[in-house]
């Protein structure tokens, strides 16, 4: 067991005190970044990449190099379920990922068998732990996975979905069937999240990134009660300390009081919640990330500046806050500005720790 360098970023999870607002950003391993590129180009197509742990693990510290960043995450993809269970995901260049075959009736969906986290996701626990290893200790390791709901909108759709047809029908016309999808997802990613730990990840975050497309009582029945499972499920002390679990459904700012009672650490946020008001909703169950609209980093310096200062103004004294961004950075951002917004909640934050 290495001693964290820096664990800032666990350590306002559980709103233990801190000295200034710790800060990471989702994707921060991307596309936006020139290294990013051209190690993916050495590894040919993503899923390759994803499958090199070596390479993975390169890509997972990039960022770290250039920023001062409080976290590292797991280079994958929340699509490696799916593609475990059988469905073979690929990726069409400006389209977005893809499945060879759907899981779109109770017959498809009663033949998925649930992943062995050592063995069909093999790769990505060779990945977990060889970015362990690298980070010597300087900073936390996130592990992650998607949610059930969203998972099951790329399995049931076939892809990226903007209006949520096939699954939503499905819903509302064959519950059973997605119910059942849901409950084997939910059994698989507490299986692939939990060795995610045993392997070395120091935190964990599930990526709801659909939840918000559904109605308030879709929501009740079809997203919250799997993530809830997977809070119940999952291995919560390694390494001797807590694991913190962050829940985050983008578009999910009116239920945040439903996702605080699960039992998890804290709760992401998209950019249309003021920090402020949601942590009085929240009160003192969770601690919350974000918030920041991804699209201010095409702002100037200055700009993004100011919105920094305005969120940190916000959320005001006291620990319990993770700085990112409301959702993941765009591939046509300068570094140079996600450089200046690092820079400037590193310089601002300190007086909210006083
Ligand atoms: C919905 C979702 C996916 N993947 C993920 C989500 C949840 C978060 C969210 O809401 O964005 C999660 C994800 N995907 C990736 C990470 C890596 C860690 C990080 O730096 O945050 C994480 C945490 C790498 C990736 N995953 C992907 C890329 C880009 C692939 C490339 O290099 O071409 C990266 C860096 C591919 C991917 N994978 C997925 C999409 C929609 C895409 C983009 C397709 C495109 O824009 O062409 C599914």
């Amino acid at each position: 067991m290495t001693e964290l360098k820096n664990d800032r970023y666990l350590r306002a999870l559980l709103k233990q005190p801190v000295d200034r607002t710790p800060i990471w950003m989702m994707r921060q391993a991307g596309r936006y970044l020139p290294e990013y590129r051209a190690t993916r180009a050495q590894a040919g197509d993503f899923m390759s990449l994803c499958k090199n742990a070596e390479l993975a693990c390169e890509v997972t510290l990039q960022p770290l190099r250039r920023y001062d960043l409080d976290a590292a995450i797991l280079f994958s993809d929340i699509l490696t379920i799916p593609d475990a269970m059988g469905l073979g995901l690929y990726f069409e260049t400006g389209e977005g990922p893809k499945f060879e075959r759907k899981a779109d009736s109770m017959a498809a969906i009663e033949k998925l068998a649930i992943p062995d986290p050592e063995d069909e996701l093999g790769y990505v626990m060779n990945a977990v732990n060889t970015i362990r290893r690298e980070l010597k200790g300087e900073v936390p390791l996130i592990g992650f996975s998607g949610s059930p709901w969203t998972l099951a909108t790329y399995m049931v759709e076939g892809g990226s979905s903007k209006t949520f047809e096939k699954i939503k029908k499905m819903a509302y016309s064959e519950p059973k069937a997605l119910h059942l999808l849901l409950d084997k997802l939910a059994d698989s990613v507490i299986l692939y999240l939990n060795a995610q730990v045993a392997n070395g990840a120091q935190s964990l975050m599930i990526f709801d990134s659909w939840g918000g497309a559904l109605s308030h009582n879709a929501y009740r029945e079809f997203s919250l009660p799997y993530m809830q499972k997977i809070v119940d499920g999952l291995t919560r002390h390694a390494d001797g300390r807590q694991v913190p679990v962050t829940l985050f459904t983008k578009g999910g700012g009116l239920w945040l009081e439903a996702m605080a009672e699960t039992g998890c650490d804290a709760l992401g946020l998209d950019w249309t919640v003021d920090i402020g008001d949601a942590r009085r909703r929240v009160g003192e169950k969770v601690a919350l990330q974000g918030n920041m609209d991804p699209s201010v980093l095409y702002g100037t310096p200055e700009r993004i500046e100011q919105e920094v200062k305005s969120i940190l103004a916000s959320y005001g004294n006291g620990s319990g806050h993770v700085f990112n961004l409301g959702h993941g950075i765009h591939q046509h951002v300068d570094p140079e500005h996600a450089k200046a917004f690092i820079d400037s909640v590193v310089k601002h934050s300190g007086q909210y720790h006083k």
